[in-house]
Formats: C-alpha cells, structure tokens, sequence
C-alpha cells in the first residue's frame, strides 16, 4: 500500500475521536493532511516591546516573571490567574481565565516567549490567554505560524503538532510528478520543498515559492486530465460516419441570409468531426445573436440526411417551442418529421410522440428535460445538441449522448467566456468560436440611468411603440425568494398596466405560470398583439424576436454583467435600431462602474472577461456544476497567467504522448488517474 493512503487514525495522537472531527473536513488519510493547506498564517517572528503594544491587537513579547502567580476570583464562577512580568520597557501581566492549574507552569526570575491578545484594564497591560513558551524552545513563536480551517472541537495548535509530525514521517513518500523539464523551465521547486513550505513558510519568499509550483501542478493536472479524456473518448469509441449531403446546399441557399464567414468556419468544423469516423464532441461558443441556431439545423439536416435522428434539448420550454418552430419551418419541406416534447403536453400527446420516436418515424425531436427520462428511446440516434450547455450539468449531457450509440454531440452556449476559461470548463470538449456578429447590425444603444428618470423612459417607450415597435421589461431577480421575484413583478405589471400604460397591451410572463400559459403570452408578443412584455428572468436566453426593439431592466445593480448581456441580446436582433435601457438604482462605486461596462462594450467576451474581474470565478461559474475537482489552492481568474503557461505545456506534453504511455510520464498518469478516475472508467467501458 502507498504509505501516504495510511489513514489518518493511525498517525501518533490522533485516535477515533480527533480522527472523526478530521474525517469533518475531510481529512481521512496522511496525503489528506498533507494537502490540507493552511487558510492563512500567523507572523510570529518581530518581537514587539510593552510600550508599544496597542489595545485589542496581538503582541509577540519577550519578557521575564517578575513576580508570584497570582489567582483573583471576582466572582464564585470565575477565577483569573495573573502572572507579572516585564521586558527593558514595561510591565504587563499574562492572564488567563479558569485554568488554575496554569500557575503551577512558572518561576521568578524566567524568561517567556509569549504571544496573545492584548487587553488595557485600566492602568494595566494585560496579555490575554496568551500561548508561551520558554527560552530554547523553538515551537510556537519567533516563526511564521500556520492557520487551517478547522472544525468545531479541532483545535489550530493540535493541528499544526499533527501536520509536523506528518511532514516529519511521510514527505518524502509523496511523489514528484512533475517533468523535469518543467521545473527548470519554470524554475518550481520541489514537491518536497513545496508542501513543507506552505504549511511552514520560513519567510515570504518561501511561501510565494510554495505556491507557485502548487498552482502550477494542480493547473496542469486538472487540464490533462481534461485533455486525456478527451484523447481517450475519441480513441476508444467508434463514431459515426455521417454523408457529405449536397442537399445542404438547397438549405443554405433558400436562407433569406448568407452565413458569416465564423459561421462558415464552424460548420466546416463541425461537417470533417461529423464525417471521420470518431465521434463528434465539439462546444460552439458564440456571442449572443450571432447565429448559432443555424448551425445546429445544418448538424441535424446532415445526420437525418444520411439516415439517423437527432435531438435537441433547450433549458426552457419557451426556448424549445421557438427551436423547435424554426426548425420544423425550415426543414418540413426536405421531407424531414420535427417534433417537440417537453413536460407540459399531456400524456396522451407524449406517447403518440415517444412510440414514434421509437419506431423512428420522427427524424428530429427538439424538447427540454423531459427528453432525458427513461422512456424516452430512440429508433438510431446519430447526433445529439444541447443548447445553452451552462444550465445542464455534465451528467445530463451524458445521459442524453447515451440514448445513442456513441452518436456525435455538439454542444452550444450563449455565455461566452474567455477561451483559456473554455478550455478548462469544458476542457474535453472541442472547441468553435462564432467571433462574428451577421452584418448588418446595428449597435443596441445603452444607457445607464437612475429611476429619477423613469417618466422619461416611459415616454420613450411610448413613442417606439407608436412606430410599430415592442418592448421588454425586465425585473429585478431575488435570488432567495422565488415568491419575492414574482410579486415584485405583479406589482410592476399592475402599475404600468393600470396606470402608466393604460392604452397599451400589456403581458406578464413568470416562471409559475404554465407552459401552456407561457407560450400563449410568447405567441402574443410573436404576433404583436402585446406591446411590452414585462417578465422576470425566463426571459433571459435564446429568445428571439426580431421586432422588440427596447429593453429596459429594472434594479440592473443586481444582475451579473453576463446576465444583463444576455437580456440585452434579445433586443438588436432585427433592422430597427434597438437600445437598452439599464435603471441602476444603487449609489456604489462598483455598480456604477459595472454598468459603465455594459454602456461601452457589446462584445460579450470581453464582458464576461470584467465580470469574471469582480465577481471571482465561483460565482461566475460553479466549477461543480461542471463536474471538475474542486481546486485547492490555484484560483481560476488571478492565476490566469499560469493556467495559460499550464495550458500550453499540456498541449506540447500530449502532442509527444497522447495517451501517457511513455514510461516516463507514468507517475503523472498515476495521478491522473486517481483524480479522475470515475470519468476515465466510464470512457473504457464505452
Ligand atoms: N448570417 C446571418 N445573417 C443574418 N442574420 C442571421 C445570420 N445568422 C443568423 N441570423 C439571424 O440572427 C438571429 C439570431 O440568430 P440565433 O437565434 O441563432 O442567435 P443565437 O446565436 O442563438 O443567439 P442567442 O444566444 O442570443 O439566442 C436570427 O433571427 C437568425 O435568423
């Protein structure tokens, strides 16, 4: 057995008890320990002097007892001991409540080490519960001192014995899986040096060290993994070759538009994935409106005309309907049976739909998460689409490319992100990127505002809407309360319609609302007979009508800029001029800036770039949901810089060894395969 799985109870004073408050925070063997990092450190090393000490902060002092313990009882329940002592400065007294048993611990005429609170009472300097230790001893103070996240009942000092203890006995049996070649080239330092220096740094500099070569190995081993199992997936599984169809050309040229040059590119992609024998798995990443509907028909034109059914699944049934009548108009007339099935329609409806997906009489179903039930089979299914992948999680994907037989699996998104981000996020994906927005396009024009201004808004929602167009109004999200979320939009609702737009058509749409009720209200606004569409966020992603030329979103401060880039994106999307219109009604420094933002650029990678910049990547992103390990140190914004050197040298590694067979590369692979070991299993059963 590796020495570093021993667990953890079996490691000197710890035994069942302190090993199940462990087990708490996860720690369950020696290796556990060892890369438990601390959360923060403790700088013990400056001695101060008593004249200088300030009340309510902490003191490191070396001072001599200067007198007899002594024990005050102020009250039955409370006894205090104080011990007097002085450095060439002062005098203080070492203090400690209920622990008379402490005062046994000293001698006149001593010299201390202490550390501890400092607390003025009255005249006197107090050093509160301080930890001490004698001259010689070399434990606790004058070094920088780890602090680790802990639980309750685990105390800091029994932590830091146990991880020096560990450090003492194990180090040495973790193994160095980084190249050679890298560590020069980077100039890391040892594993060795790495791990004992993040839980005792000597000084800053062995720190920076430290974790510089952690960040970098936990980069580089998450994006191999990620890489590998994407080198495996298309190794082990045999996809299907679809046709080269000439009747896409049909399609294409009966489009009442040309494709753009990046939508071109993509397709190539994604027709030499579909056509070689090894299963398609590609990410399509596109800024809001540039067109990647199209793409995604063409795939399944492709995979029906060369005799398989695809299928599509959208997160929202509002989504799928408009999917799945856009598809159905263009691709009805090439002989090619669309259909929809999402959780709404009856049951009657629902099996007539799934005994002919089953028989294979329906070429393309288009739904939401009522397609990855059980019940749902397929008679062959050869290409599998998700859209707007950030609201599934991996599993979904999973089950849905099961229904087939290894079928190609193309996967689309709205919230672009930086490729550097993509590449890890969606890591065992291939990736293409519609960089270009159709021509065309007018900006949509955007103004922050505060709600001082709101008559003004209305107006000017008045006046398009007597030029024949429509409008959004969006309300704010409260992310706690559901209930909240849908009353703030009522109330909205019933003032604009009773009082500020009486003579206008007015809709509310809300996520309580059936989807029968949802889509009357869409097909409404579709059909101009609502002018302003107030709504929460359902309206958020994919929605597409071309007319609606004014968004205007209530309390913007509470939205992710991605998010407002999203609702903006539903406006901009025909010939009319279109503006958003953002009402901000906080005073911070921050929002104000962020909307800044959304007023300067429309391009949504650089967006989400800034959002990324304030909010950190775990809001941005839960890398759970994604299914990734979770990271223990490296930090996927700030390391930025890192993660693209990390990147880089996994793309040069598996260019020379795909699959980490070279001997050389076998203690990675070990790794690899601990870490990530139920995705790679799942690829060799495949
Ligand atoms: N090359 C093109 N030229 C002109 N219009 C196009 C082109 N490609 C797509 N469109 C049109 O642009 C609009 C937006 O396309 P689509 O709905 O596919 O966008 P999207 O990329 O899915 O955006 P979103 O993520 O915002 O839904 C549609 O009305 C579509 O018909």
């Amino acid at each position: 057995m590796n020495r570093l799985n021993t667990p953890i109870q079996f490691i000197k004073g710890v035994g069942p008890k302190r090993a199940k408050l462990l087990r708490k925070i996860n720690i369950e063997t020696v290796k556990d320990l060892l890369y438990y990092f601390p959360r923060a450190y403790d700088d013990r090393r400056k001695t101060d002097k008593i004249i200088n000490v300030r009340n309510g902060e902490k003191a490191n002092l070396k001072v001599i007892v200067v007198g007899s313990p002594s024990i005050v009882k102020p009250k039955k329940s409370l006894s205090i001991v104080k011990v007097p002592v002085r450095d060439e400065t002062g005098l203080a007294f070492l203090i400690w409540f209920n622990q008379e048993y402490i005062k046994k611990q000293f001698k006149i005429g001593e010299v201390l080490k202490v550390s501890g609170k400092v607390k003025r009472v009255f005249n006197e300097i107090q050093i509160q519960n301080p930890i001490f230790e004698r001259e010689g001893e070399n434990e606790k103070i004058g070094k920088i001192v780890p602090i680790y996240p802990l639980t309750k009942n685990l105390k800091n000092g029994d932590m830091v014995k146990l991880v020096r203890n560990v450090l003492d006995e194990y180090l040495y049996y973790i193994e160095d899986i980084m190249p050679e070649y890298i560590k020069e080239k980077y100039n890391l330092c040892s594993i060795y040096t790495a791990i004992s220096n993040i839980h005792f740094p000597k000084d800053r500099y062995s720190y920076i060290e430290a974790k510089r070569r952690l960040v970098f190995e936990e980069l580089f081993i998450l994006q191999l993994g990620l890489r590998l199992i994407r080198n495996k997936y298309v190794e082990n599984s045999q996809g299907i070759r679809f046709l080269q169809v000439n009747e896409i050309d049909e399609l294409i040229s009966s489009l009442p538009f040309e494709l753009t040059n990046a939508q071109k590119r993509v397709y190539k992609e994604i027709c030499l994935d579909m056509e070689s024998n090894r299963p398609m798995n590609r990410l399509v990443q596109g800024d809001v409106g540039s067109g990647k509907t199209i793409i995604a028909v063409l795939a399944m034109f492709k995979a029906v005309k060369s005799g398989y059914q695809a299928v599509m699944m959208a997160p929202t049934e509002i989504l799928a309907t408009q999917h799945y009548e856009n598809v159905s108009n263009l691709l009805e007339r090439f002989g090619i049976k669309v259909s929809l099935l999402v959780g709404s329609m009856s049951s009657k409806k629902k099996k007539e739909i799934l005994d002919k997906i089953r028989e294979g009489t329906i070429d393309i179903v288009i739904g939401t998460h009522a397609l990855i039930q059980k019940n749902v089979k397929f008679h062959k299914l050869g290409l599998a689409i998700t859209d707007e992948q950030h609201r599934f999680g991996v599993r979904q994907r999973a089950i849905l490319s099961q229904k087939g037989l290894n079928p190609d699996v193309l996967v689309m998104t709205a919230t672009p992100i930086p490729r550097t981000l993509a590449l890890i996020l969606y890591g065992d994906l291939d990736i293409s990127i519609i960089d270009e927005l159709p021509p065309g396009r007018k900006k949509v024009k955007t103004y922050v505002v505060n709600s001082s201004m709101k008559k003004r808004v209305y107006d000017f929602i008045k006046r398009e809407i007597n030029k024949g167009r429509q409008a959004y109004i969006v309300c704010p999200l409260i992310e706690e309360s559901d209930t909240l979320d849908l009353q703030s939009a009522i109330k909205l609702y019933e003032e604009l319609k009773n009082n500020i737009f009486k003579n206008l058509r007015l809709g509310l749409l809300h996520g309580k609302l059936s989807a029968t009720e949802k889509d009357v209200i869409m097909a409404k606004f579709k059909n101009r007979e609502i002018d302003i569409l107030v709504s929460t966020t359902v309206i958020e992603v994919g929605v597409n009508i071309p007319n609606a030329n004014i968004m205007v979103i209530e309390n913007a401060e509470r939205f992710g800029l991605s998010q407002l880039h999203q609702l903006r994106g539903r406006v901009g999307r025909g010939e009319h001029q279109s503006y958003c219109i953002l009402i901000n009604e906080s005073r911070s420094k921050i929002s104000i800036e962020r909307m800044k933002i959304m007023e300067k650029s429309n391009n949504g990678f650089e967006i989400s770039e800034k959002d990324l910049e304030i909010r950190g990547p775990g809001e941005f992103f839960g890398t759970k949901q994604h299914g990734l390990p979770d990271l223990k140190i490296a930090n996927l914004f700030t390391d930025i810089k890192m993660l693209k050197i990390a990147q880089k040298e996994v793309f040069q590694l598996l260019k020379e060894d795909p699959f980490l067979e070279l001997p050389k590369h076998s203690s990675l692979k070990q790794k690899i395969y601990e870490i990530f070991e139920e995705k790679l299993n799942d690829i060799s059963l495949n």
